[in-house]
């Protein structure tokens, strides 16, 4: 489970600072998709960087699993975010020479202790996950063979190798046509209720918010409708 509560974040802006999160609360449950919607520059993506443990809010909490995660010292937050939070930046950062499994199974080797001894639980896990996105036939493919959209399905993958209870991911159809987007939409729906992630998604594009399960919506840093939808 992810709570926000009362988060304020600001920036500086020439002799001021500028508030792009304003005091916004909100809390995703296991097994739902809460969509983060709003005009360009209304905070989404910086609301999004708090819940990542990315960035430090002015004031509020962060709580994964009941951690507050505006606590920790930046060790534990970085062990926090390895172990319960999978992140899906709006920029797909696939590495060029690494295959699409490959992308999966170096998440294994990045600072976790055991690694060694957790290599071939990884392969499995990779395999597992590149079933679930659809790509089973193509985990020896690099980023430049694959599609846009079997690019993004690789991200969503690696964002689940550590098997994460909250799902983050940012704008994961701006770069993709309708269908192909309605589809990533679509696989994020299903991965959300088999893996029981709770799943923040932000996106500008309103069709695909009557799918999900709650919305928040954004003006000016300011939280100004929770809908119910699915
Ligand atoms: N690193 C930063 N330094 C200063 N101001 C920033 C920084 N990041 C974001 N902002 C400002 O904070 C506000 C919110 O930006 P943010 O990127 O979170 O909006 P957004 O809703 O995600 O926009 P978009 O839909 O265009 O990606 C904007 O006014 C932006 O200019």
């Amino acid at each position: 489970m992810i709570r926000l509560n009362h988060i304020t974040l600001t920036f500086p802006d020439g002799e001021s600072r500028i508030a792009a999160v304003d005091d916004v609360s909100l809390t995703a449950h296991p097994g739902t998709v809460t969509g983060i919607t709003g005009p360009s520059g209304s905070g989404k993506s910086s609301l999004l960087a708090v819940a990542a443990t990315l960035i430090r809010p002015d004031s509020g909490q962060v709580l994964i699993d009941d951690i507050d995660a505006t606590m920790l010292n930046a060790g534990d937050a970085t062990e926090l975010r390895r172990d319960r939070i999978g992140i899906v930046f709006q920029q797909s950062n696939l590495i060029p020479s690494l295959t699409a499994r490959e992308q999966l199974t170096v998440m294994n080797e990045l600072g976790a202790r055991h690694s060694r001894r957790n290599r071939a639980q990884a392969a499995a896990r990779a395999g597992v996950l590149l079933d679930a996105v659809g790509l089973k036939d193509q985990g020896d493919k690099r980023p430049h063979q694959l599609s846009g959209g079997q690019r993004q399905r690789v991200n969503i993958a690696r964002a689940l190798m550590n098997d994460p209870s909250v799902l983050l991911i940012d704008e994961p159809t701006s770069a993709l046509d309708q269908e192909r987007g309605a589809s990533i939409i679509e696989l994020i729906l299903r991965l959300t209720d088999e893996l029981d992630t709770s799943t923040l998604l932000v996106t500008h594009d309103l069709v695909h918010l009557p799918r999900v399960h709650g919305v928040v919506h954004l003006v000016d840093g300011r939280f100004v409708e929770a809908l119910a939808t699915a």
